[in-house]
């Protein structure tokens, strides 16, 4: 299943020094990624790409990083030319920067559809119009020059910037040839490293053919959706959206506990009033909107996947509390889960 242009960054990266024990293939679902060639054992190298082909941009805001990608992009002779020719078209990547208007809605969350309408993608417009430009190391135009590209191509490219860039080298977002063809996986134990080479080490034994995955780290399915267009398929119950946890707050990023809440039954009620009151806005809003337009059928399917995941994660948490509350009422403690 590998393509031409594939087969051709896995020999330009061996040919400038890289060191493979992957190739690049796809699962049943179609999805493209890592797969071993050979069988690997723990702490073995997986891959080893020569820092020469990394392309490292300022860490800030994607929107404002990305013109040094467009820049490569844009020049026939770019060193990176065999990279370039395998990231994903338009089609081929979503996440907030380039959800598409007409699906805001079918978010189904005022936070989410805030999230992504005016933060994500106004940001982008507001880089592509010029207006962060003093802020900015390279701008659109000194990236391209006067050639006009539009909100749509320019959403691309911050997409890809955002869903495949590695914090492997301090204060910048690094673009590394191969090492971006890893998929997520929450459980994933594989370590990078990074000395004169970016590598990739085997966190358990390998067998040949096996599919070789990362953790892009411990995301909840709101914001995998919005950082990468996909939802986390191997935690059973799904885990709360951020945006339905408790502590939650817009805009403000912190790590939210995956511990259980503990407390009185005040406390407790307080939560179940809380989650019960989402799941009935959730339905209400899914009613209103009626079925989800297939203009775009990815995007459709992903949408119904999600919100079947928050509703069962909402309703796990519920039967949880729920428990809890009867076992605090039946007279004993309240014990742990
Ligand atoms: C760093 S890239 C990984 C390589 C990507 N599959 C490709 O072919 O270019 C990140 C993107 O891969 C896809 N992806 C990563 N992990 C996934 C997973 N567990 N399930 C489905 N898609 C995944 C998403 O489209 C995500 O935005």
């Amino acid at each position: 299943t590998i393509l031409p242009k594939e087969q051709a960054l896995l020999d330009w990266v061996v040919s400038e020094g890289g060191e493979l024990r992957v190739t690049i293939s796809r699962d049943n679902a179609g999805v493209r990624g890592l797969y071993t060639t050979q069988p690997v054992k723990k702490g073995e190298a997986l891959l080893s790409i020569p820092r020469h082909l990394v392309l490292s941009v300022k860490n800030v805001a994607a929107a404002e990083a990305s013109p040094q990608l467009l820049k490569e992009m844009h020049s026939p002779c770019s060193r990176l030319r065999p990279y370039l020719d395998t990231l994903p078209g338009p089609d081929g990547v979503l996440t907030a920067y380039n959800w598409p208007e007409e699906y805001i809605k079918y978010l189904a969350d005022p936070v989410m559809e805030e999230q992504v309408g005016n933060s994500f993608k106004l940001h982008a417009r507001n880089t592509w119009l010029g207006h962060n430009d003093d802020e900015m190391e390279m701008t659109i135009p000194e990236a391209i020059g006067r050639k006009n590209i539009t909100l749509q191509e320019w959403e691309h490219v911050v997409s890809l910037l955002s869903s495949r860039t590695f914090s492997i080298r301090k204060g910048a977002l690094s673009l590394v040839p191969l090492l971006d063809l890893a998929n997520h996986d929450v459980r994933d134990i594989n370590k990078l490293g990074n000395t004169t080479t970016v590598r990739l080490i085997a966190g358990k034994d390998l067998a040949a053919g096996e599919q070789v995955t990362i953790t892009y780290g411990p995301m909840r399915n709101d914001e995998l959706l919005m950082y990468y267009g996909f939802l986390d398929t191997v935690t059973d119950p799904p885990r709360l959206f951020s945006i339905d946890h408790r502590d939650f707050k817009l805009y403000e990023a912190h790590q939210l506990s995956d511990r259980p809440l503990e407390g009185p039954p005040e406390v407790l009620r307080a939560e179940l009033t809380r989650l019960l009151g989402i799941v009935a806005a959730l339905e209400i809003r899914l009613q209103a909107l009626g079925p989800i337009p297939e203009t775009q059928p990815y995007v459709a399917s992903v949408l119904r996947a999600a919100h079947d995941m928050r509703r069962r994660a909402l309703q796990a948490e519920i039967g949880r509390v729920e428990r809890q509350l009867q076992r605090g009422s039946g007279g004993g403690a309240v014990e742990e889960l």
